[in-house]
């Protein structure tokens, strides 16, 4: 069984909440850090109460790097020690990289984030050096079960920049890497009719939601943008396949719940929206 198939069963399971644990030291609530312990220590305390209060509403967790890189090496132990304290629930974890680079580079990604002290179950990647800079992430996804999620169409106001950019044959840029990537997938296909080798659409344009949804039934979808960038559970149920096929990932939304539940605990509130997102999806799908 591939990790992605796992995703699958955990999204069965629990819904497709991804638990964003992007996690700024200015997050934390007042008081909670202890002034003996680093600020990659206090996030890691922060984390494990987000973990243990989410886990049971959560499909995956996931984890960007950049916050943990931005502390040095006291980050990058939080960032491991997150990771290690996340695979200990056995819910599945990404790895939030966004590697792009020359195959010989890649391999070395691969080996630092599929293997080793950073492994994750899934890394997420950057598609712009083109099809050679993904390929040495494949061993790793054919032979071990790991999966990639590839950027495909993101949440980000500057999609438009190059993403939507139409080609000769009247396809859009971001279409034209999808279906790329769907055809380079389909040799890591998992018994729920999943490629291994998942697709990041963002959440926040809801335009072409159907047409790519249909585009691409046998890819997975990591679709960030709930919540904080503005994406609705009306926008994401489009993307989902009868509430399956995709995870929906907040960070901020579900790191900072407890600023707008007045008096209640910061874990808590962590774990009230994520029920909240996941009814409201789960309501959203109802009405398609
Ligand atoms: O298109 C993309 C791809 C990745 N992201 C990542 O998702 C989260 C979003 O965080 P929020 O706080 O819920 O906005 C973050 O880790 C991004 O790096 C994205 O937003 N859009």
């Amino acid at each position: 069984m591939t990790n992605m198939d796992k995703l699958y069963e955990a999204v069965a399971a629990r819904g497709p909440v991804c638990v964003g644990l992007d996690t700024d030291f200015s997050y934390l609530p007042e008081g909670f850090a202890k002034a003996e312990l680093t600020a990659g220590e206090n996030i890691v305390r922060f984390n494990q109460a987000i973990v243990d209060a989410t886990k049971s509403v959560a499909g995956c967790f996931k984890v960007q790097i950049a916050y943990y890189e931005s502390l040095g090496l006291d980050g990058l132990n939080a960032y491991k020690k997150t990771l290690d304290y996340v695979k200990a629930t056995g819910v599945p974890v990404i790895a939030d990289i966004k590697r792009g680079d020359i195959a010989k580079t890649a391999e070395m990604y691969a080996k630092a984030h599929f293997e080793g002290d950073f492994e994750a179950d899934f890394i997420t990647l950057a598609p712009y050096m083109g099809l050679d800079s993904i390929k040495p992430y494949m061993p790793f996804v054919e032979e071990k079960g790991k999966g990639v999620f590839v950027l495909v169409r993101t949440s980000n106001p500057g999609a438009k920049d190059f993403e939507y950019e139409k080609l000769a044959d009247g396809r859009h840029v971001y279409d034209m890497v999808g279906d790329k990537l769907n055809a380079m997938g389909k040799s890591c296909m998992g018994e729920h009719g999943y490629s291994s080798l998942g697709l990041v659409i963002g959440g926040t344009h809801i335009e072409e939601a159907a047409e790519i949804r249909a585009r691409y039934k046998d890819s997975f979808f990591l679709i960030p943008g709930y919540g904080a960038q503005g994406g609705t559970a009306e926008d994401i149920a489009q993307y989902l396949s009868a509430g399956n096929g995709g995870v929906v990932n907040s960070s901020r939304g579900i790191l900072l719940a407890y600023k707008k539940q007045p008096g209640v605990e910061f874990a808590q509130a962590a774990y009230n929206e994520c029920v909240n997102m996941k009814e409201a999806i789960k309501n959203a799908c109802d009405r398609l």
